[in-house]
């Protein structure tokens, strides 16, 4: 079978690519499934297209072969777009889902339900030893929730409702949500490019 690289250590991300390329009979294999140590790469950029640039960059440098990346984050509207790029630390560099959904709960407490509009946000990258990096964008809409519900899922998942659902995104099965999800959507870009990496 095929095998691409996916550059993150975050497991959520790992398990969707996972079930995302197995139907197009590739393996994929993230920094946690490879002995070598690689590092963490800084992400400095403004932007999630930066950010998935640099991860691409970087790792595809080091291993010298193409590799995928994944920017994304959470855009809340009332906060002026935050937490966006600093989704993953936004309760601090030690970072922990839980903490990150309270602070932006936290943030949203007097917020009413018709002010509380989101989306979600992923930027893939492409990176090759030689050759352009080649970026795409998937975006999801839809309401920061009042509180958390469900398990599934991963980061924000338990606050976030997309529109058209009344549950939130880790309350839908994994499939549900990787039919409307950012990174489906990203992932439908990303087709017409696939090639290049192999
Ligand atoms: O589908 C999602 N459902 C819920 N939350 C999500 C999702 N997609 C991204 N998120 C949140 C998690 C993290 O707080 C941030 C990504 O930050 P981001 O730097 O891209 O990833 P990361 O540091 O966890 O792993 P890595 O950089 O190794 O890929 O947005
Ligand atoms: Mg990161």
């Amino acid at each position: 079978m095929k095998q691409i690289i996916i550059a993150t250590k975050n497991r959520g991300k790992a398990k969707e690519f996972k079930e995302f390329f197995i139907q197009k009979n590739i393996e994929a294999l993230s920094l946690l499934d490879i002995e070598k140590q690689l590092p963490d790469v800084d992400e400095t950029g403004d932007t999630f297209e930066e950010n998935a640039s640099l991860k691409a960059e970087e790792i595809s440098h080091i291993l010298n072969k193409a590799v995928l990346s994944d920017d994304s984050g959470l855009v809340i509207d009332a906060l002026d777009g935050r937490p966006g790029v600093y989704s993953a630390r936004y309760a601090g560099e030690d970072k922990d889902d839980e903490e990150n959904v309270k602070k932006v709960l936290k943030e949203l407490e007097n917020i009413p339900e018709h002010d509380r509009n989101a989306r979600f946000v992923c930027v893939l990258a492409i990176a090759r030893p030689e050759g352009q990096t080649k970026l795409v964008r998937g975006e999801c809409e839809g309401k920061i929730a009042l509180f958390p519900s469900g398990d599934n899922g991963f980061g924000y998942d338990p606050i976030f409702i997309p529109d058209g659902y009344q549950q939130t995104m880790a309350e839908l099965e994994p499939e549900e949500k990787n039919q409307i999800s950012h990174r489906k959507l990203a992932m439908d870009k990303l087709d017409d490019l696939i090639d290049i990496l192999f």
